[in-house]
């Protein structure tokens, strides 16, 4: 069958709800979510055996993003999609896979990592597995109470299979992390299998339609077959095959944080939509006194509030691709033996799923914020937006933890500067800090694009510095290392900021070259707001590492504001290119026919407390005590 991917998935009723989803309580709102995640599945499956086919060009990304406006919050089958399934493509045997991945498979899975004990420090995780050469079968054991798993998505309640990292243990040596495929759940009954303990964790700030749960195995065996071998094996008889490279294991953890970065463009790129839109139908307060109230788009501050996230969400778009084009480059020199590339790619996803998601997070609440009070409202889903984005500042690899691994990178680059070693190219900047060969300050998207670097270079010699006078004064690298960790991440966050400046700037450029004359000029507008954003937020590093004057600040200043008032007649326009349905966006303030009161009044009709003209509690409470005192 044909199918239009959106018209298909629209017209399912059972999809779409008639009660707003936060009137629900915990259980009906995970049961509500779960009756459409598996509608949803049934359509992935059937797109994905033939069985329909799809009309519409843009579809699997569509497919993913209608969901949000299917669950509001989040599928709870997001990390059997997700994690689950990309997993066992990437770190299984062909055999394996060839077993694993039916589409009509049994298994609905999850991938379970974080413990209650241990979530940043995986070497740390107390799961071990043990090697029984007398059955060939692993087993799965919990040895305390810090070692139970918690939070993986869809644990909860969902999941009859899962993904278990644990420490592999074969007659009495370590091996480290590996991953094994474990069947937790009866795939009849659905009851939990003997020795395996597993439960829902409870409500949280956000992601509650995703049954989040934890795990303990009670001596629990699986066949040795069951440990993912593609890059590692362990033989019949009890012989360790190592990896090509001990981190092999981590790939899903780099595969996320690669496709974390469109995803938050895609947040970004919602809570614009409805911010914008709804700062043009929003009028307060005349500019001149004698004139009629303006649409709050006309204040300036609103488009410095609001534009930077226009901008932003291009950023994380086109970066987000250029990392998933290197995650695909790098994964096929892996596939040829060649890992000189990952420890290059990882550094780069760390710093830029740390700030990506920091920097989505912030500009979500900015955007609620620009829409005053109503922002505030569920309905205007920007609470939901925030509490979506915000999650992923921890999740997958925390913020500080992140930035820290990044940092071990710069300083291995910075030592090399420092003893005057060969750099590669794209570190050639530390060398000429280090030599002192400033370039002359220029107010341009390119002058900026070298001021970062400045920066970059200046804050990793500040973090180096102070680590190599912790040595000295006798400290051991560890602690040398934590007690310049401030600086250590501060010198991530600036390079992540130059690489992203650097990236968009150029992309864009290219891109300019490829589509009209009128668009193009509108997307450097919005690629050069980004840079003298960036380069007035941080125009302190700029005076203390870069040749930048007074003056040009000046400069930068005016130029910004210019931007944005060229950019204030399209905005509109940009946010409405996102192109984001209103059932996807499920905003009161952010519809496309701009229809914001008559919205808010039609959801505000549909809360419980409006059901009765008077509610009960004024016969139970209230009036006993306002009556007694009228008496
Ligand atoms: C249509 C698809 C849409 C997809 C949308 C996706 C949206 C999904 C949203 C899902 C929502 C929620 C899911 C959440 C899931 C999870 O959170 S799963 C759990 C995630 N957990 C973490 O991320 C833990 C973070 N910690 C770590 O990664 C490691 O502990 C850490 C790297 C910090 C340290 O590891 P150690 O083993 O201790 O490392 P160490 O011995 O210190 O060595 C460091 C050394 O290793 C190199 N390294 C580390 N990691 C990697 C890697 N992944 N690849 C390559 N190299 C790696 C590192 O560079 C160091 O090298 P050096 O040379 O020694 O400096
Ligand atoms: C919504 C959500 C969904 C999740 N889904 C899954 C899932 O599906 N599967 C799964 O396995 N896990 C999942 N997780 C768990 C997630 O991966 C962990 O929460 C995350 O890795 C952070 O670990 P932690 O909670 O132990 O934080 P901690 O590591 O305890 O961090 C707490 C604080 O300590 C600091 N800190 C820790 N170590 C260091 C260090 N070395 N140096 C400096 N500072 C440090 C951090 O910066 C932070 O400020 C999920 C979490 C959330 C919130």
């Amino acid at each position: 069958m044909m199918i239009h991917t959106n018209n298909y998935i629209l017209n399912i009723k059972e999809l779409w709800d008639d009660v707003p989803e936060e009137y629900l309580s915990h259980k009906e709102r995970y049961e509500n979510a779960i009756k459409k995640a598996f509608i949803v599945l049934k359509v992935l499956r059937q797109l994905h055996t033939g069985n329909i086919q799809i009309t519409d060009h843009r579809t699997p990304t569509n497919v993913y993003s209608i969901q949000d406006g299917i669950f509001r919050n989040v599928n709870p089958l997001l990390i059997h999609i997700g994690l689950f399934w990309s997993t066992i493509a990437a770190q299984a045997s062909t055999e394996q896979q060839a077993e694993w991945l039916q589409p009509d498979s049994s298994m609905i899975g999850t991938y379970v990592q974080t413990e209650l004990g241990h979530g940043s420090f995986i070497r740390g995780i107390e799961t071990t597995a043990t090697y029984d050469s007398t059955t060939d079968e692993f087993i799965l054991h919990t040895p305390r109470l810090s070692a139970y798993k918690w939070w993986p998505g869809g644990l909860g309640n969902t999941a009859n299979a899962c993904l278990v990292m644990a420490q592999l243990y074969i007659n009495g040596t370590c091996h480290g992390l590996h991953i094994f495929l474990a069947q937790i759940r009866d795939f009849d009954t659905h009851k939990p299998l003997p020795g395996i303990k597993v439960g829902e964790i409870g409500p949280k700030m956000g992601f509650n339609t995703a049954d989040n749960g934890f795990l303990g195995f009670d001596n629990h065996r699986i066949p040795r077959t069951n440990m993912l071998m593609k890059n590692v094996q362990v033989l019949r008889d009890g012989t360790y095959v190592k990896p090509k490279h001990d981190k092999l294991t981590y790939g899903s953890m780099l595969l996320t944080r690669v496709t974390l970065i469109s995803d938050l463009a895609y947040q970004l790129s919602k809570a614009a939509t409805i911010a914008v839109r709804y700062s043009a139908v929003r009028r307060q307060s005349p500019i001149k006194s004698n004139e009629p109230e303006r649409q709050i788009l006309d204040f300036v501050s609103q488009q410095h509030k609001l534009f930077i996230t226009i901008a932003s969400s291009h950023v994380y778009r086109v970066v987000g691709l250029w990392m998933w084009n290197s995650h695909k480059r790098v994964t096929a020199d892996i596939h040829e033996g060649n890992m000189g590339q990952l420890p290059e790619l990882h550094a780069l996803a760390c710093c830029l799923k740390a700030i990506s998601s920091r920097d989505a997070s912030a500009l979500v609440e900015q955007c609620r914020l620009a829409c005053g009070g109503h922002g505030y409202m569920m309905a205007s889903n920007l609470p939901q937006i925030y509490a979506y984005t915000t999650a992923a500042v921890t999740y997958e690899g925390e913020y500080t933890v992140l930035l820290l691994q990044t940092a071990r990178y710069l300083v291995k680059f910075w030592r090399l500067a420092a003893e005057h070693k060969p750099l590669p190219q794209n570190f050639a900047y530390f060398e000429d800090y280090i030599k002192k060969n400033f370039e002359q300050w220029r107010n341009s998207p390119e002058g900026i694009i070298e001021g970062f670097k400045a920066i970059v270079a200046g804050k990793t010699k500040a973090a180096y510095d102070t680590l190599q006078c912790n040595l000295r004064n006798g400290r051991e690298f560890e602690e040398a290392w934590n007690m310049a960790s401030v600086q250590l991440t501060n010198a991530s966050e600036a390079y992540a900021r130059s690489l992203l400046c650097e990236v968009f700037w150029k992309e864009t450029v290219q891109l300019s070259t490829k589509v009209s004359k009128s668009l193009a000029i509108v997307l450097e507008q919005l690629a050069e707001l980004y840079l003298m954003y960036w380069a007035l937020e941080k125009h302190g590093d700029l005076l203390l590492y870069s040749t930048i004057s007074r003056n040009d600040i000046e400069a930068l200043q005016s130029r910004y504001e210019e931007l944005l008032a060229l950019i204030r007649p399209n905005a509109v326009g940009l946010v409405d290119a996102f192109d984001i349905r209103d059932e996807v966006l499920c905003s009161t303030l952010g519809a496309y026919d701009g229809r914001v009161y008559e919205r808010m009044m039609e959801e505000a009709s549909k809360s419980p407390l409006n059901e009765d003209v008077v509610n009960e509690s004024f016969h139970k409470y209230i009036r006993p005590v306002t009556m007694k005192n009228k008496l």
